[in-house]
């Protein structure tokens, strides 16, 4: 029953949204204190501490508002050479200091689930910490009726302060408070747009105008907004770009569709396509563990690597949000973006620098080396109701927003294959699941066998034992452990097994930001690493489409498994049929 992304893709406006052409644009969300005091002198005050990171830092190393080549081929190329200089972090602060500009962020759907819960809290984060540009105002659009003090009620009951920084916590969120304001109106309004447009420019008051629009809204509605946005609500003298969150299509054929009716009003450079995942720290980790530490690339292959496992798991259902979830299912949820995309970056080459670009052309190519999903390498659950304790935990289909005798997965496990050199032959496990007995989201290497290892006789019959593992575990308690053999103190030959462990908690006593502060600050950076390029995404659908319809055509019934349970035994036999154990259950660390 494939759904069609937007009941039209009207081409009857043929404006866009005024893209990045002007470095004077980007430059001007520097604060211009930069050009009155010495980098030394503003090292040593806090704030301007923070405002420097700010400056000097994006989540590539760049400068936030570093502007990738993209940019200038979309944009005005006679202004090429600017965004060289740019990229290389040379910003020509001279120009930035002349143009006030102003930031107004757009949170469509802010009456929602996700806006409450993920967006608001994590602008108001990045405000608490310094990180937004001076002017800057967020404005949240709805269909609901509510007035601005309404919807600053609503927000700040889910505004939080840092643990580590609490001090003029209050009086933050006040003054973030002041600065956001609310419109109601439809998403395929172009008037209500219009609206919206006059009172950004009230609040804009002739600074040149960066705009950002977060669609935090059903994939339905994303192509009607962006069409009445575009024409009606697009910035006139700065940027504007639109964060677009997932689900990007249910297919190839629906997100072909969804990004050409996007791109009819966008360019690809102002489309943001946010992967949450991609913004978590232990994510953002693996490519500097990988690529700045001699001893883990080198092994980074067939040749070493005998498996690797992703794995995520959640430890309660689909509760409140069994409309959505049942048309998509746990492969479309979890495991075609977020773990494929943790995959990409765990098994790409290295990429010639840390520019966006060349970043994502890495992950495009090791994803196109990769063979589409067998059937026979997938296997698929359901949960069912389960009391333990005097407690009774409902069944999926028990949800009332879950048509009745659904079939659709809330456990997936699966088989994926990289046809390179690096990686022939080598199995990538995947498994994701709600309702199950921990939340946890970690990427497992398991390394070969010591060839003739001299001690096998101490690891009795089961050499798989003896085996060295990498554990990144992205969540919860981020760490990274190494798990290596030892040998027991004392005056006879026994070995152990103990972890080399970089516990976050411990090494980093401060807060982890939630991954949607870093990836908003990225898009208000211009900085696209860490968002999906369309190319990426056809890749992956692709990987995942012909299977999907397999299921959805033969309809294959889920395995049941109890709700708190470890999942299906299926998924045990998918690892075996590919000689891997998987580590989560290993007694070990499960
Ligand atoms: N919630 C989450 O944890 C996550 C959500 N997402 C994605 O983020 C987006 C927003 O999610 P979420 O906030 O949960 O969504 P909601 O269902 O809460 O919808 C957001 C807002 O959109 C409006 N809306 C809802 N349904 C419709 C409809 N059928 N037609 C028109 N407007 C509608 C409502 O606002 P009003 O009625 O006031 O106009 C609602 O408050 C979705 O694309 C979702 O898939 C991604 C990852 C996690
Ligand atoms: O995208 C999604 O992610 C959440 C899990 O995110 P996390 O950051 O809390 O791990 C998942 O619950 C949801 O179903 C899915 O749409």
């Amino acid at each position: 029953m494939a759904r069609s992304v937007s009941s039209h893709c009207s081409s009857s406006s043929t404006l866009s949204f005024n893209n990045d052409r002007n470095l004077l644009k980007r430059t001007s969300l520097l604060p211009s204190r930069r050009t009155t005091t010495t980098i030394s002198e503003s090292l040593t005050h806090p704030k301007n501490h923070l405002r420097l990171q700010f400056q000097l830092k994006s989540s590539n190393g760049y400068t936030p508002n570093a502007v990738s080549l993209q940019d200038g081929l979309a944009g005005n190329s006679a202004s090429n050479d600017r965004f060289v200089e740019t990229r290389i972090g040379q910003v020509p602060v001279s120009q930035s200091e002349n143009v006030e500009s102003t930031l107004s962020i757009t949170v469509v759907g802010a009456s929602g689930d996700l806006a409450k819960k993920k967006i608001f809290p994590a602008l108001f984060a990045l405000y608490y910490e310094d990180w937004l540009p001076e002017h800057f105002q967020i404005f949240g659009y709805a269909r609901s009726k509510m007035t601005d003090e309404e919807l600053r009620n609503l927000i700040s009951r889910t505004l939080t302060c840092r643990i580590d920084k609490s001090e003029n916590c209050g009086d933050k969120m006040e003054q973030f408070l002041q600065r956001c304001f609310y419109h109601s109106g439809l998403y395929d309004s172009e008037e209500n747009f219009g609206e919206l447009d006059q009172r950004l420019k009230e609040k804009e008051i002739g600074r040149q105008s960066n705009r950002l629009f977060y669609l935090s809204i059903p994939p339905n509605i994303f192509v009607d907004v962006v069409r009445c946005a575009s024409s009606r609500a697009s910035s006139e003298n700065g940027w504007t770009r639109v964060i677009v969150e997932k689900p990007f299509g249910r297919d190839s054929q629906s997100s072909g569709e969804l990004t050409r009716c996007l791109k009819q009003y966008l360019t690809e450079d102002q489309i943001f396509r946010i992967d949450h995942y991609l913004g978590k720290e232990l994510v953002e980790n693996l490519s500097v563990l990988r690529f700045s530490n001699l001893v883990f690339e080198p092994l980074w292959s067939r040749n070493y690597i005998r498996n690797v496992q992703l794995i995520f798991s959640e430890d309660f259902g689909t509760e409140g949000r069994g409309g959505y979830f049942d048309n998509y299912g746990i492969i479309r949820d979890i495991m075609q973006n977020h773990l494929l995309q943790i995959l990409a970056l765990f098994a790409m080459e290295t990429p010639v620098t840390l520019d966006g670009e060349d970043i994502r052309n890495e992950k495009v190519k090791v994803l196109r080396s990769m063979r589409p999903v067998k059937l026979e390498n997938v296997v698929v659950g359901q949960y069912k109701g389960h009391s333990k304790g005097g407690k009774s935990y409902p069944a999926y289909s028990d949800d009332p927003t879950v048509p009745k005798g659904s079939i659709t997965p809330t456990f997936a496990a699966a088989a994926l294959f990289i046809d390179n050199a690096r990686w022939d032959g080598v199995p990538f496990l995947m498994k994701a699941g709600k309702a199950l007995h921990t939340r946890r989201a970690e990427i497992r290497v398991q390394f070969r066998h010591v060839p003739g290892n001299l001690y096998s006789r101490n690891f009795g019959t089961d050499l798989d034992k003896a085996t060295n593992e990498l554990v990144l575990r992205v969540q919860p308690d981020e760490a990274i452990y190494l798990k290596i053999n030892n040998k027991v103190p004392g005056l006879g030959m026994r070995l152990d097994r103990s972890n080399l462990n970089l516990l976050y908690k411990s090494r980093y006593p401060i807060e982890i930001p939630d991954a949607y502060e870093r990836l908003l600050l990225d898009a208000i950076g211009g900085e696209r690493r860490l968002f999906i390029r369309s190319d990426e995404l056809d890749a992956a659908w692709v990987l995942f489409t012909p299977v999907l319809r397999e299921l959805e055509d033969k309809k294959i019934s889920p395995e049941l498994y109890p709700y708190g349970s470890r999942g299906p035994v299926g998924a045990h036999y998918l690892a075996a049929k590919h000689n891997v154990r998987w580590g989560d259950l290993s007694g070990e660390d499960s």
